[in-house]
């Protein structure tokens, strides 16, 4: 048995708020027992950002917990371009050494947001990586509108894929479980969707509804409607994965010929 939680919380300007809440996700998180702890994008802030050290700050805590926990966050990166950021989500070992890190290759320029006035867009697949949970293929949020990213993931060998988010009210009402139901169904991959939840100044609010789903598309784990720092846990059992893969054999059925090699 191996235990994973998604983290769900509202994010703020405020650097070290939100650095409080995610402490509060790793202690919860720990005293649980899992393995992993899948934490929401843009989790260092939301906004005109006041302070920094974030990304320090978790790695320290999480090295003097001396514990086993995996963490997966998402957070803005320096970029050297215009002031820009990069949208990126970093996996950190339980001793804090950032161990692994993908950038977000889909940018939110859509429904009145325009996500690329101040971020740069990534240009590569990371590909999947070990973990105690499984193998984790990294994607975020407006990214799982773009199945072919989660596709070549499952290709490459994900059995896990992340998709930190920050929905947004509407979409997240009409879109949210859906898209993340498909993108399980379609991969035969768990799928761990932590997402912020909550006001986080007068012009943002996200739509939250944290989960994990199962790759028959079942959630399996859901965070409660609160503002509240929350966890959700489910187990992630690769042999019932193996099992519906073999059952419904889709990648042997692939039509490579007439759709080429995803
Ligand atoms: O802005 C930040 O600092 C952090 N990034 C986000 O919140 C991003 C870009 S605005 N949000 C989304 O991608 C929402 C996607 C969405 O809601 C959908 O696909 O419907």
């Amino acid at each position: 048995m191996a235990l994973a939680a998604v983290g769900q919380f509202c994010a703020t300007a405020s650097v070290e708020a939100n650095l409080s809440c995610v402490k509060v996700l790793i202690d919860k998180a720990i005293r649980a027992n899992t393995a992993v702890l899948f934490l929401p994008e843009a989790s260092d802030y939301i906004g005109t950002p006041q302070g920094s050290g974030f990304v320090e700050g978790l790695c320290s805590y999480l090295s003097e917990k001396a514990s086993s926990l995996f963490v997966s966050v998402g957070v803005h990166e320096i970029h050297n371009d215009n002031n820009k950021s990069k949208n990126s989500l970093l996996w950190i070992t339980p001793d804090g050494h950032v161990a692994n890190r993908y950038t977000k290759l889909h940018l939110f320029d859509a429904v009145g947001l325009k996500e690329s006035d101040r971020t740069i867009a990534g240009s590569e697949v990371v590909k999947p990586f070990d973990s105690p949970i499984g193998v984790i293929g990294p994607a975020i949020c407006y990214d799982m509108r773009f199945p072919e990213l989660a596709l070549r993931l499952r290709r490459l060998g994900a059995e896990i894929i992340t998709f930190p988010s920050a929905f947004t009210l509407r979409t997240g009402a009409d879109h949210w479980e859906t898209l993340i139901r498909a993108r399980a169904i379609d991969t035969q991959c768990y799928i761990m969707a932590a997402a912020l939840t909550g006001r986080h100044n007068e012009k943002r609010e996200s739509w939250g509804h944290s989960m994990i789903v199962d790759p028959w598309g079942t959630v399996i784990a859901q965070c409660p409607n609160t503002s509240d720092p929350c966890i959700a846990i489910a187990d992630i059992n690769l042999e019932y994965l193996h099992q519906i893969r073999y059952r419904m054999p889709l990648w042997d059925q692939r039509r490579t010929d007439i759709f080429g090699e995803i």
